[in-house]
């Protein structure tokens, strides 16, 4: 497995990102229980976090460790129990149903595991459609320059069932950034594709950041995926556990083992494990 990162390099218009960079996201004191009584789940235990803007974050954890409800409650997708959830200068629990609908549209971009394209319109109409209906002017510079960065260039007439899942993606990745939103959130975006696509879809991700300054929180179970990020985030039964900068896939999948051993057991002894 590669060791490397990849190239967060400061470009020449890469806006500030790092410790002076002003948040795009800021959870405090998060908690989110489901259920009541005996059925009650802490999905969320007191969570306080800020996500950068123009920076990449991965949040890694096991199973049910609270990464998809985390997500979710940042993304105004999930209402919270109590704590607070900002967005840039606004507290999500003080917007309506209506104002959160706006929120979403207007202010973040989305990327799901299952691309979530619509099947009776071609890739550059899928592109474009939250802007259509948002009744927002596309911007064609932007639009040019998002489209020749995710190499869709000769496929924008194509239907998703005449594209490959790697190609589907790129347009799901296109149609999150075409709005120029504050955060992209993204939910295991390489999860149903092959090592190849899933590249291509994270490289995009990181040029994306590096070259345009977009913020993306990024949801997933791959230690190579989550060496693109800037950062990682590690959850544990709803906590945040721990908080990797610059991670390689080797340090990820290293701390990630740890989730599994057993108090004294040593790390060679369940290297060979898979995860
Ligand atoms: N709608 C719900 N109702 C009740 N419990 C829920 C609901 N959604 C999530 N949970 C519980 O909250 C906890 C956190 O779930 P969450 O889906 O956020 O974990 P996750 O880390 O994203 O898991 P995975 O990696 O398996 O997707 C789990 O115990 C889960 O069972």
């Amino acid at each position: 497995m590669s060791t490397s990162r990849h190239s967060r390099g400061a470009a020449g218009s890469r806006p500030p990102s790092g410790e002076d960079a002003p948040y795009a996201a800021v959870a405090a004191n998060l908690m989110k229980v489901y259920g009541e009584g005996e059925t009650e789940v802490r999905a969320l235990d007191d969570v306080s976090v800020g996500f950068r803007a123009g920076e990449f974050t991965a949040i890694m954890g096991p199973s049910g460790s609270g990464k998809s409800t985390l997500m979710h409650c940042m993304a105004g997708l999930d209402k919270i129990s109590s704590g607070s959830v900002r967005l840039g200068d606004v507290e999500l629990a003080s917007l309506d149903d209506n104002g959160l609908t706006h929120l979403r549209r207007d202010r973040l971009g989305f990327i799901f595991q299952a691309f979530n394209l619509l099947p009776t319109l071609t890739a550059l109409e899928n592109v474009t459609l939250p802007l259509d209906i948002a009744g927002r002017r596309v911007d064609p510079t932007w639009l040019d320059t998002v489209i020749k960065t995710v190499g869709l260039g000769n496929r924008l007439d194509h239907r998703p069932a005449q594209l490959s899942g790697g190609q589907q993606q790129r347009v799901a990745c296109a149609r999150a950034l075409a709005g120029r939103p504050e955060i992209v959130f993204a939910d295991e975006p390489t999860g149903n594709l092959d090592s190849h696509s899933g590249t291509e879809v994270l490289r995009f991700l990181r040029a994306s950041v590096t070259e345009f300054g977009q913020t993306i929180v990024m949801v997933t179970h791959d230690a190579v995926a989550a060496s693109y990020a800037d950062r990682v985030l590690f959850l544990a039964d709803g906590r945040i556990v721990d908080d990797m900068a610059e991670p390689t896939a080797d340090r990820v999948l290293e701390r990630m083992r740890r989730f599994n051993r057993k108090p004294g057991e040593s790390a060679t002894a369940l290297s060979a494990l898979p995860l």
